[in-house]
C-alpha cells in the first residue's frame, strides 16, 4: 500500500507511530447535525445583510468552474451576497445563468480588496491555482481578522509547500481560535502530512487527528465517511454519501456551501464548527436523496446537487 511511496521509511514510521493510537482509539462518533438547521430559520424581518457576504476566491484560468459551483452552492445555501474573486480574466465577467454572483476580477491588492469589503466569511481554493496572484490572497485571507474562513483545495497545496503559510494559520488560529476551516480530501491531506494518500486512507482517524496537530483548525478529512474534528471536538464521522459524489467539483459545491451556512450562522447562532458539520452531513444526506429518485450515482452532477440540498434544507427548518 503506502509503501510505493518514494520516502517508504517516512510512511513506515508513520504507520508504526500511529499502531498503538490505532489499537486505543475508540470509534468515531456519528455525525449528527442536522437538528441544527432550524436555527436558520429567518425571521420575518431579515434582510440580506441578516445572511451574510460570502467571498469566495479561486478560479485561475482552467478551473472557472471550480470557483462557480462554490458560488452556485454559497447563493443556494442561503448567502445574502456571493461575490466571486475570480483569478481567470476571461471569466471574471457576470455569468448570465447566475446573475446573483457578483464576478470580480482578482487583483494584487488581496488585502485592500478585503479590507475594502468586509467579508463575513471568506473561502479560498476551489480552482486557486499557484500563482503569484494566489499567493497574495492567500496570505491576505490568512490575516484578515475575525470572519470565518474556509480553505480548501489549491489553498491546502500551497500552505503544505510553503512553511511560512502554516506559520500564518497557525497565528490565525491562536488569535481567532475555531475560525478556520481546512477541508483536504486524500490527496490534499497526504500533500500536508508529507505522507501518500494510501497511508491517509489506511488509517483515517490518525491522520485527521495529525491534520489537527499540524494546524490548530478545524479539519474536515473527505472521502467515504467524511470525518472532523478539531482541537476542541472529537472525530466525527459522517454515515452519508455515496460513489455517485465522485465527480470534479463535488468538493468545491461543499466549500460554498460551509461558507453559506457560516455566513448565515453569524446571526443565526451557528459557529464554524457547527456550520461545518451542517454542510458535510446535508452534502452527503443530498446525494443520497438524489440516487435514491435514480439522479446517480452515475451522471449525478455538483449542480442538480446544489438543488437537492436546498430542498433538504428547507424541509429541515
Ligand atoms: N470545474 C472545475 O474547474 C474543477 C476544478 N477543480 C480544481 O482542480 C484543482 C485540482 O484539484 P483535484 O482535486 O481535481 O486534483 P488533485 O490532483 O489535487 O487531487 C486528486 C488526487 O487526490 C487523491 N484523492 C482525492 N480524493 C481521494 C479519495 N477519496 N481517496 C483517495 N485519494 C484521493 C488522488 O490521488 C487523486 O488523484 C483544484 O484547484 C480544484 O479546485 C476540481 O475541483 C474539479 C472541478
Ligand atoms: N465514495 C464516496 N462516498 C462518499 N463521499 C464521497 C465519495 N467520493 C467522493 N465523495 C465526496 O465528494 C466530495 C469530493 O471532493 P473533492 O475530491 O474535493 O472534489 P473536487 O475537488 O473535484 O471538487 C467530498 O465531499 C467527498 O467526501
Amino acid at each position: 500500500m503506502a509503501l510505493l511511496h518514494p520516502n517508504s521509511s517516512r510512511i513506515l514510521c508513520y504507520e508504526a507511530a500511529h499502531q498503538s493510537d490505532t489499537m486505543d482509539m475508540t470509534p468515531p462518533r456519528e455525525l449528527k447535525s442536522l437538528e441544527l438547521i432550524t436555527r436558520l430559520k429567518r425571521a420575518p424581518s431579515e434582510h440580506k445583510g441578516s445572511a451574510g457576504k460570502v467571498l469566495l476566491v479561486g478560479g485561475a484560468p482552467g478551473m472557472a468552474g471550480a470557483l462557480m459551483l462554490s458560488g452556485k452552492a454559497a447563493l443556494h445555501l442561503g448567502a445574502g451576497w456571493t461575490i466571486l474573486e475570480m483569478l481567470d480574466p476571461t471569466s471574471a465577467h457576470a455569468l448570465p445563468e447566475q446573475a446573483e454572483l457578483m464576478v470580480r476580477l482578482a487583483s494584487f491588492n488581496a488585502r485592500v480588496q478585503l479590507e475594502t469589503t468586509a467579508p463575513d466569511v471568506i473561502a479560498i481554493g476551489p480552482g486557486l491555482g499557484f500563482s503569484a496572484l494566489a499567493k497574495d490572497w492567500l496570505i491576505a485571507s490568512l490575516c484578515f481578522p475575525k470572519v470565518p474562513l474556509v480553505i480548501d483545495a489549491d489553498a491546502l497545496n500551497l500552505i503544505a509547500d510553503n512553511p511560512e503559510f502554516l506559520d500564518l494559520l497557525k497565528q490565525r488560529n491562536t488569535a481567532f481560535p475555531g475560525m478556520t476551516v481546512l477541508t483536504p480530501h486524500p490527496g490534499e491531506a497526504a500533500h500536508l502530512l508529507n505522507i501518500t494518500a494510501a497511508a491517509i486512507q489506511a488509517n483515517r482517524t490518525a491522520a485527521l487527528s495529525d491534520l489537527v496537530k499540524l494546524t490548530n483548525s478545524i479539519v474536515v478529512l473527505k472521502g467515504q465517511h467524511t470525518l472532523v474534528a478539531s482541537p476542541l471536538h472529537p472525530v466525527e464521522q459522517c454515515s452519508q454519501g455515496n460513489p455517485g459524489m465522485a465527480i470534479g467539483g463535488m468538493g468545491d459545491v461543499l466549500t460554498g456551501t460551509i461558507a453559506a451556512l457560516a455566513a448565515q450562522g453569524i446571526r443565526h447562532n451557528l459557529d464554524l464548527w457547527e456550520s461545518s458539520c451542517i454542510g458535510i452531513q446535508l452534502h452527503a444526506t443530498a446525494a443520497d436523496s438524489l440516487v435514491a429518485q435514480q439522479i446517480g450515482p452515475i451522471g449525478l452532477t455538483p449542480s442538480e446537487l446544489i438543488l437537492e440540498m436546498r430542498n433538504l434544507l428547507n424541509k429541515l427548518l
